[in-house]
């Protein structure tokens, strides 16, 4: 059976549920969630993109050849062009400016996973930082989609419905399509060890991607 990034989905499966259908997450798509947990976890969040755009600069650096160095370059752009201007946007409107974010300190959970994904990027080759970065990129879309779908999610006068749509914008949907398919060719080529060492690296990636969720319900008490 050829391997692809839904069998390196499934072998996490509990991981990437835990992550995809956390409370952070319903509470997000309820209306529920408190402003202090969204606040702390959009203040992280700036820290956070900054790092991730590293680690795609880091994966443009180790490309071998123009598309491998063209793709991670698009990945990158979809960080500092989009996501990081959205953000920057969507802080204002939630009281915080982008002076503050610069002297903010980073949270346990902001260090222990970008620096996961760098170390990963750093230790191994340009597959392995990928599958490091797929959760981040690949997952919030299916955040956002798990939203949309569910029948609990308020959608009328909903705070957090520009957040929302941010993920599931073409621009953003089509990066994620690009990575997908860029992933299931290199997946299906390596051996079952090799596959089975890249899913310890997106398993515990996925479980970075929880915690960071969860250190925003946290900070709201
Ligand atoms: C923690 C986290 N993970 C993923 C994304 C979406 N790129 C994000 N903005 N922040």
């Amino acid at each position: 059976m050829l391997q692809n990034f839904d069998t390196l989905k499934n072998a996490c499966s509990d991981q990437w549920q835990a992550y995809i259908q956390h409370p952070f997450v319903a509470g997000i798509s309820e209306a529920t969630l408190p402003t202090p947990a969204f606040q702390h976890y959009l203040q992280q969040d700036y820290l956070f993109l900054i790092h991730f755009a590293r680690a795609w600069g880091l994966a443009v650096y180790k490309s071998r050849d123009m598309n491998e160095l063209r793709h991670s370059l698009d990945n990158l752009k979809t960080i500092v062009d989009t996501e990081m201007g959205l953000h920057v946007a969507y802080c204002r409107e939630w009281g915080i400016d982008e002076a503050s974010l610069h002297d903010l300190p980073e949270a346990q959970e902001t260090l222990a996973y970008t620096r996961f994904v760098l170390d990963c990027g750093h230790r191994g080759d340009l597959l392995d930082l990928h599958v490091a970065l797929a959760p981040c990129l690949i997952g919030y879309a299916e955040v956002a989609e798990w939203i949309a779908t569910r029948s609990q999610t308020v959608t009328v006068d909903n705070p957090y419905q520009a957040w929302i749509d941010m993920y599931r914008d073409e621009d953003y949907l089509e990066a994620v399509r690009r990575e997908r398919l860029w992933l299931d060719e290199r997946l299906a080529e390596v051996s079952p060890a090799r596959f089975a060492q890249l899913t310890t690296t997106f398993r515990d990636a996925t479980r970075l991607e929880a915690a960071f969720w969860q250190m925003g319900l946290d900070a709201a008490g």
